[in-house]
C-alpha cells in the first residue's frame, strides 16, 4: 500500500525539531534513508534538523552516518547515502526562542528557493513539556501559515499526561493549525499488521459475520516487553504503563477490532468508527478499579535510576473493558501489557465460544478448547486459527491443529517496514489514516483516567511485585480465574502460574 509520495512543483522540507536526540537517529533518519533507498521520498524533499546543541551540516550527517553503519542497522550504500544526506541540513536553535524560529524560518528560505510552492512538516520530536510552546512558537513566527504551501505539524506520543492537558494541548494546537494540518503519532498503527488487520477483517467476507457477541467469548490483547525502564526512569516513573501503552497503543488495537467497517478506507471515516468504539468504552469508576484492573510491578524497578524507592508505578497493568453496544454487549476485551516480561510480543487473540452442544463423547474431566484466532503484530508478524482435528486410527479422540498464515513466509525477501516509514510517508502525503485524531485521543484519556485515578486511591490494591522474565503477576492470573478464563499467549497458556 505504499506510495511513492508525488512531487510536487516546488519544494517539500521536513523540518525536524530536537534533531539530535534519540527518536530521529534511532527512528526517523533510518526510516528516511530506507524510503529513499526505495525511491519512495518526494524528489524535491529536503531536511532540517533543528536542536540546541552546536553542529554543523557535516557534523549532523557525519553523526547520522554512524548510527546507520551501526550493528543491526541496514545500512545505505555510499551512493544512496551521498544522496540523501546532501539534502540534510541543521541549524542550532532553541524552538522556544522567537528570535531562533526566525533563523530557522531563513534557514527554510535559502534552502526553499523561489519559485513553486513551499511545503513543509514540522516534527515535533521533542520532549512532550516542550510541545505547547513549540507549537505557539510555530504560530508567533508564522511558520504555521499556508499561503505558499502546505503546513503540517507530526506531534509525537504523548500527547498529553491525562484528559485535562490533552485538552489543552489540543487548544494550543487548534489556536496554531487546523486538525487536518495535525498528525499525532501512535507508532502502532504504522506497524503493517496492525493494518492488515483491517484488511482481515474487511476485505475477506467470512470472518465479519463471526465477528460479534454470538460468536466471539471474549477477546485478549497482549503487549508485552522484555526491555525494562531502561534509562527512562524520570519519564516512566511519573508515567506508568496505563499512560505509557494503554492511553495509545493498546486502546488503539482495541478499537481496530472493535470498529464497525469504516465506508472507505479513508481518514474521517475511519477516525469516526474508532471514536464510536471508544466512546461505548464503560468507563471504570476509581473506586471499583480492584475490580477490573490488576496493576504489577517488576520487583527491581524501586532499583532503577530516576525511580523513587517507594514508587508505586506500575510496569504491568491487566484491565479488562467492555464495549457498551450491540455488537459487543457482554464480550470482556482483556488488554495487558508490562515491562520486564517473558517475551517480547504483540498479540490479539479472539477466542470464539464452544460448541452450543457436543455430540463426541468426552471423559468426564475433559475439555476441548474453543478456537482461537490469534493476530500476531510482533515479532513473527501472521495469523493462527486453531481449530480441533480428529487423531488419526484413533476412535473418536481430537487434537487441537493450526492454521498459520506468517509474513515472512508467504513475502519472502520482503522486509516489513519499520513503522515510521509508512508515518512519514503518509504525513508527506497528507493521509491522516494512521494518525490519531483529537476527539480520539480525549477519549483514551477518559478511559485510562479513572483506572489511574483508582490506582493511587488508600483502597486500590499496591501493584503485585512480579520477576522479571515471568508472564507478570500471579494476581493478574487469578483475576481471569475469576472469570473462568485463561490468559492465551500464541494458542498456549501465557500466564505467571506454572
Ligand atoms: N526515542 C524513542 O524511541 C521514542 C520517542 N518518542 C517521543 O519522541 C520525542 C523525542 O524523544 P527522544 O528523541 O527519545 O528524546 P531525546 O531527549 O533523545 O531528544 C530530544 C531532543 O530535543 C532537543 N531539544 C531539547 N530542548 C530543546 C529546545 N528547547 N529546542 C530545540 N531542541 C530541543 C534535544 O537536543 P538538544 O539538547 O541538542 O537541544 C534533543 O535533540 C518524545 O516526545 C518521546 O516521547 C516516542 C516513541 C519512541
Ligand atoms: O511507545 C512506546 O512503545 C514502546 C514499545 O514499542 P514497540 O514498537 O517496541 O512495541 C515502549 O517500549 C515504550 O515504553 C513506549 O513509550
Amino acid at each position: 500500500m505504499i506510495e511513492a509520495a508525488p512531487d510536487s512543483n516546488g519544494s517539500t522540507t521536513l523540518v525536524i525539531f530536537g534533531a539530535s536526540g534519540d527518536l530521529t537517529r534511532r527512528k526517523l533518519v533510518p526510516a528516511l534513508a530506507s524510503l529513499h533507498s526505495k525511491g519512495r521520498l518526494p524528489l524535491d524533499l529536503q531536511i532540517l534538523g533543528v536542536a540546541r546543541s552546536d553542529m554543523d551540516d557535516e557534523q549532523f550527517r557525519a553523526i547520522l552516518a554512524e548510527f546507520l553503519g551501526s550493528e543491526g542497522m541496514t545500512k545505505p550504500s555510499p551512493e544512496q547515502w551521498a544522496a540523501l544526506s546532501s539534502r540534510i541540513h541543521y541549524l542550532h536553535g532553541d524552538v522556544t526562542s522567537l528570535q531562533d524560529l526566525e533563523a530557522v524560518k531563513d534557514k527554510l528560505a535559502s534552502i526553499e528557493g523561489n519559485g513553486g510552492s513551499h511545503n513543509r512538516l514540522y516534527y515535533l520530536s521533542l520532549a512532550p513539556s516542550l510541545y505547547r510552546s513549540a507549537m505557539s512558537g510555530l504560530g508567533e513566527s508564522r511558520m504555521s501559515e499556508d499561503f505558499d504551501g502546505w503546513r503540517r505539524l507530526v506531534v509525537e506520543k504523548p500527547f498529553g499526561t491525562d484528559l485535562t492537558s490533552a485538552r489543552e494541548l489540543n487548544d494550543v494546537a487548534h489556536s496554531v493549525f487546523r486538525e487536518d494540518q495535525v498528525f499525532r503519532i501512535d507508532h502502532y498503527l504504522g506497524k503493517e499488521t496492525v493494518q492488515n488487520l483491517l484488511v482481515f477483517r474487511f476485505a475477506n467476507a467470512i470472518f465479519e459475520p463471526l465477528w460479534n457477541r454470538n460468536y466471539i467469548d471474549h477477546v485478549q490483547i497482549t503487549v508485552s516487553e522484555t526491555l525494562k525502564i531502561d534509562e527512562r526512569g524520570d519519564y516512566y516513573d511519573q508515567t506508568g504503563v496505563l499512560r505509557d501503552m494503554f492511553q495509545n497503543h493498546l486502546l488503539q488495537l482495541l478499537t481496530l477490532v472493535a470498529m464497525e467497517p469504516p465506508h472507505a478506507f479513508e481518514a474521517e471515516a475511519l477516525r469516526n468508527e474508532k471514536v464510536k468504539v471508544l466512546n461505548a468504552i464503560r468507563r471504570i469508576r476509581p473506586d471499583d478499579v480492584g475490580r477490573h484492573a490488576i496493576p504489577g510491578q517488576y520487583r527491581t524497578y524501586r532499583d532503577e535510576s530516576g525511580v523513587s524507592p517507594e514508587s508505586d508505578t506500575a510496569t504491568y497493568a491487566a484491565v479488562r473493558l467492555h464495549v457498551d453496544n450491540w455488537r459487543w454487549q457482554g464480550v470482556p476485551f482483556y488488554l495487558r501489557s508490562g515491562k520486564a516480561l517473558r517475551n517480547k510480543s504483540t498479540e490479539i487473540i479472539i477466542q470464539f465460544r464452544s460448541p452450543p452442544h457436543m455430540l463426541f463423547p468426552l471423559a468426564d474431566d475433559e475439555d476441548i478448547p474453543a478456537n482461537t484466532l490469534a493476530i500476531f503484530v510482533q515479532p513473527d508478524e501472521g495469523f493462527h486459527l486453531e481449530f480441533q482435528t480428529k487423531t488419526p486410527e484413533a476412535e473418536l479422540q481430537m487434537r487441537t491443529a493450526e492454521l498459520e498464515f506468517h509474513y515472512h513466509e508467504a513475502f519472502s525477501g520482503q522486509a516489513i517496514p519499520d513503522a515510521y516509514e509508512r508515518l512519514l510517508l503518509d504525513a508527506l502525503n497528507g493521509d491522516a489514516s494512521l494518525f490519531t485524531r483529537s476527539d480520539e485521543i480525549e477519549q483514551a484519556w477518559s478511559i485510562v483516567d479513572p483506572i489511574i485515578e483508582g490506582f493511587s486511591l488508600p483502597t486500590a490494591p499496591r501493584p503485585y511485585y512480579y520477576s522479571e522474565g515471568s508472564w507478570g503477576p500471579v494476581e493478574a492470573d487469578r483475576f481471569m480465574l475469576t472469570d473462568g478464563r485463561a490468559w492465551l499467549q500464541a494458542g498456549r497458556a501465557g500466564s505467571a502460574m506454572p
